[in-house]
């Protein structure tokens, strides 16, 4: 499954990774002006984290906030993003909400792509993959831990078990506590990609510990990461005009081999 999605003009896992700025204004205001910075921006996605956004519990207030939205952002690819408060986020809503936002999101088909985290119930993923089929919308299946690395194997399970799920890009955020947890990211990364054939792939090293996965995922086999626009999302992202240079710097010398 080792393949290239794309996305608008993006191509997600092939050349250099993909920067991408998250939105995480909690007014529509504060958004259009996120919107206005990152079309200015070196970045090539845009995250909208909708768990930021005030009028999340109306899917009305969502939809008019994402014609908004698009309509400043001048064709870059987006991402919706609820990220639940157990796995980062701003706030917790329920599950058949959770549904039902994110399905009603997809039929507008104004977002490229959706986030759906691996800790749901498997039988909601699968309906959300479904939906997401039917609109044209890929699939990112996402599973974060603020707290700590799990092993090299529970992470290359973890990333298989979004692939099978139907996941177009598994993706995995975790927190280093040693130098040991940052290398077993880029190690479960590289044997998911390599070994098993399986990607786009995202992961993160969160904190200052772990911002080398952000800058060199095109050693190891991470296709996008994320750099922050007016402020940051997640520990350790940096500015994507910082995090654009050292990307394109490595991709200058990376062997042919990855070409
Ligand atoms: O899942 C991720 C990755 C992230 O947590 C990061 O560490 O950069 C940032 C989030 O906005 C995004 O949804």
């Amino acid at each position: 499954m080792n393949r290239i999605i794309r996305v608008k003009d993006v191509s997600i896992g092939e050349g250099p990774p993909k920067v991408c700025a998250p939105m995480v204004g909690s007014m529509l205001s504060s958004l259009e002006e996120e919107a206005g910075i990152i079309n200015e921006l070196a970045c090539d996605l845009v995250e909208w984290r909708v768990d930021y956004f005030s009028g999340v519990m109306s899917i009305d207030s969502v939809k008019e906030a994402l014609k908004r939205i698009n309509s400043i952002l001048m064709g870059k690819p987006l991402i919706f993003t609820f990220r639940n408060k157990a796995e980062g986020g701003q706030c917790e809503i329920d599950a058949a909400y959770y549904q039902e936002l994110l399905s009603a999101v997809m039929q507008t088909r104004l977002v490229d792509l959706v986030d759906v985290e691996l800790a749901m119930e498997e039988s909601m993923i699968r309906e959300l993959v479904t939906t997401a089929r039917k609109n044209q919308v890929n699939v990112i299946i996402s599973s974060h831990d603020f707290n700590q690395t799990p092993s090299a194997e529970k992470m290359v399970q973890q990333m298989l078990k979004a692939a099978e799920l139907g996941g177009d890009i598994p993706k995995l955020a975790v927190m280093p506590r040693c130098s040991a947890d940052v290398l077993a990211l880029m190690e479960a990364t590289r044997c998911v990609k390599e070994d098993h054939g399986v990607g786009p792939l995202i992961t993160m090293a969160m904190g200052g510990l772990g911002m080398i996965s952000r800058l060199a995922g095109e050693v190891y086999g991470s296709d996008l990461t994320f750099g922050a626009a007016k402020a940051a999302s997640a520990p350790g992202q940096i500015a994507a005009s910082e995090l654009q240079q050292v990307i394109q710097l490595i991709h200058q010398n990376m062997p042919a081999i990855n070409e």
